[in-house]
């Protein structure tokens, strides 16, 4: 028997693991494996995926698309040993992952035998799309994909919406905006086959030495009013910021931290957490990562 695998690709903080989460609140009782890479050392989104899943691992600290695919591998096989294996494997790249390499590691003839991928989604963020419509990467991202799902359209008129999911389709493949249509259930977790994926020769991964990251994480309390300064002041060169924080204004309640380009929102967060863990992402040649390292660690002194 072969099981599933199905990729979640899409830019930083384009909406993959609000989609994991969606996909898992519909899975009902099959068992669901999540394998989640972060770029960063901190794995942020492995705490962030919904407790539906039958086990979430986390691969951090690299790519998936590159240093880190003989670590996909080896997670996939381990999970296929298991007594109880899972129904399907959902892996979630990261935000700077070029699927290109992540589809040629998922090809490996051995792994095809027990685990066949199924599907390549690509999670594109309607409101990021007029900056990131040229970018080369997010148009390699969506080129990997066979499906395209569509995210942060509540607050776009039909007609947008309509307009963007067209300019989307282009190339012919099917594009799923949830905030309009119901989720598709059977498209990815049934038990046919999608419709495939595209298969793609070797190229060097194109994000390479593009991004630079921050990743700070102390046992204390942080002001909140410290940390938006910080984040205030390091905004026009930030891509995408998250983080688990407890701050010293709120004690006893954590707050999880999200922001996508300009836009910020912080939340509670109501699982256990002792100080704060953060990861910041920005452009090479925009961001400094030494300057912001030490702005935060003067909120920590
Ligand atoms: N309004 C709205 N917000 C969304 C939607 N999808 C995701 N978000 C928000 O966008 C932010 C990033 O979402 P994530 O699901 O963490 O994005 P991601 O692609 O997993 O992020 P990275 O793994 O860091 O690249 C969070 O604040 C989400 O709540 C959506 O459809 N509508």
């Amino acid at each position: 028997m072969t099981t599933p695998v199905l990729l979640v690709t899409g830019f930083l903080g384009a909406g993959k693991t609000s989609f994991v989460n969606a996909m898992l609140a519909q899975s009902g009782r099959r068992r669901i494996a999540a394998i989640v890479n972060d770029f960063g050392s901190i794995n942020i989104d492995e705490e962030l995926i919904d407790t539906r899943t039958d086990t979430v691992v986390g691969l951090a600290n690299g790519c998936v698309c590159c240093t880190l695919q003989g670590d996909l591998l080896r997670t996939i096989k381990l999970l296929l040993a298991r007594d109880l294996t899972p129904e399907h494997i959902v892996i979630e790249a990261s935000g700077v992952a070029d699927p290109a390499g992540i589809l040629q590691a998922l090809q490996d003839p051995v792994l095809w035998k027990s685990a066949r991928l199924d599907g390549v989604v690509c999670v594109v963020d309607a409101l990021d799309y007029p900056t990131r419509r040229s970018d080369e990467l997010w148009r390699a991202q969506l080129a990997g994909a066979n499906f395209i799902v569509l995210s942060k359209t509540g607050d776009l008129e039909d007609r947008k919406a309509a307009e963007l999911a067209a300019a989307l389709s282009k190339a012919g493949t099917p594009v799923i905006d949830l905030s309009r249509e119901p989720f598709p259930t059977e498209l990815f977790l049934g038990t046919g086959p999608t419709s495939g994926f595209r298969s793609t020769e070797a190229t060097p991964p194109i994000h390479a030495g593009r991004f630079a990251k921050v990743e700070w994480q102390t046992e204390k309390t942080i002001t909140l009013a410290g940390l938006q300064a910080v984040i205030s002041e390091f905004a026009p060169v930030l891509m995408r910021a998250k983080g688990l924080l407890s701050f010293t204004e709120r004690p006893g309640q954590s707050f999880l931290l999200q922001m996508v380009g300009r836009r910020v929102t912080l939340e509670p967060w109501d699982r256990a957490l002792t100080g704060c863990r953060l990861v910041l992402i920005g452009e090479r040649n925009e961001l400094a990562p030494s300057e912001l390292e030490a702005r935060l660690d003067a909120l920590a002194g």
